[in-house]
């Protein structure tokens, strides 16, 4: 069966933007699949976060197209932009809460700002999650009381509490140690296999985080230098993608080199 629009939830094309002289995206060119999780990586400053921008309609791109669910974002009406913003969930690095709100506020928040059902269905809805996200008995404690780790799982709460069918993960683990990275991946694929959403990632956490995309996109030099899955991207021959897989996973050798390093060892 071909592929239909309905597959596609995010399609960006062209898109270029520049800050005052500085060029960072020159023409990307991306597509988001219903259901998969794509993960978006590169070297620092290329522009990675600037992409989610555009995609969340936070950013205007100087040139190109960003369609959400079929829709022109940046050709359509406010009021319309913030309803395809009801179906989006997002955590930041830092995860981004409230010092001054309790867990149980923070994961609230979007609940009341966007919804006018009563108290009772909000602490249905919040306790729902934050059991998901083994965080029963939190819900009274504020953000400095509790660790790094929980704060994020908060921010995942509170990113999934709408039931959202894109969610958008910016950097999620930086800062943890590998357990409690490891404890963030099992919770994203637990609720990703529990709400279906469709998820984009930027990480530098590679290779592990090969293990949860069904896509990677290499932005380098301002454009995507290819989508694929990650056992072809960890194959390709497109040399920025090549050298990216080598200075983060360590040298893969094609059969012919793999010789020929081979012949000059002996
Ligand atoms: N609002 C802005 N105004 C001016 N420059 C910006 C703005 N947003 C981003 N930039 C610049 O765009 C470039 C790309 O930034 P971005 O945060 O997207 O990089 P990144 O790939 O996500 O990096 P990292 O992996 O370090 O988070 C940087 O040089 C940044 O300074």
């Amino acid at each position: 069966m071909g592929e239909t629009s309905e597959d596609i939830v995010i399609e960006l094309s062209g898109l270029h933007k520049s800050f005052g002289g500085q060029v960072v995206l020159k023409g990307i060119d991306l597509v988001v699949r219903k259901g998969t999780t794509t993960v978006i990586v590169g070297a620092s400053g290329e522009g990675k976060s600037v992409i989610l921008k555009h995609m969340l309609g936070l950013m205007q791109p100087d040139k190109g197209l960003v369609r959400v669910f079929g829709r022109d974002i940046n050709r359509i009406r406010s009021r319309e932009l913030k309803e395809i913003r009801t179906r989006f969930g997002v955590l930041f690095q830092n995860a981004a809460l409230f010092d001054s709100l309790t867990v149980f506020d923070n994961v609230a928040l979007p609940l009341r700002e966007r919804t006018r059902r009563d108290e009772l269905w909000v602490r249905e809805k919040v306790m729902d999650k934050l059991a998901l996200m083994d965080l029963e008995g939190s819900e009274e404690k504020y953000p400095a009381q509790i660790s790094g780790g929980m704060r994020k799982r908060v921010g995942l709460a509170r990113a999934l509490v709408l039931n959202p069918q894109v969610v958008f993960f910016d950097e999620p683990t930086t800062g943890l140690d590998v357990h409690k990275s490891n404890e963030i991946y099992r919770l994203f694929h637990k609720t990703q296999q529990k709400l279906g959403y469709t998820a984009v990632i930027v990480s530098h956490d590679v290779p592990k985080i090969f293990k949860l995309a069904d896509y990677v996109a290499l932005l380098a030099e301002g454009v995507v230098q290819g989508c694929m899955s990650p056992e072809e991207f960890q194959l390709s021959d497109n040399a920025l993608i090549r050298e990216y897989v080598e200075t983060t996973m360590g040298p893969i050798y094609s059969s012919d080199q793999e010789e020929s390093v081979l012949y000059e060892t002996v």
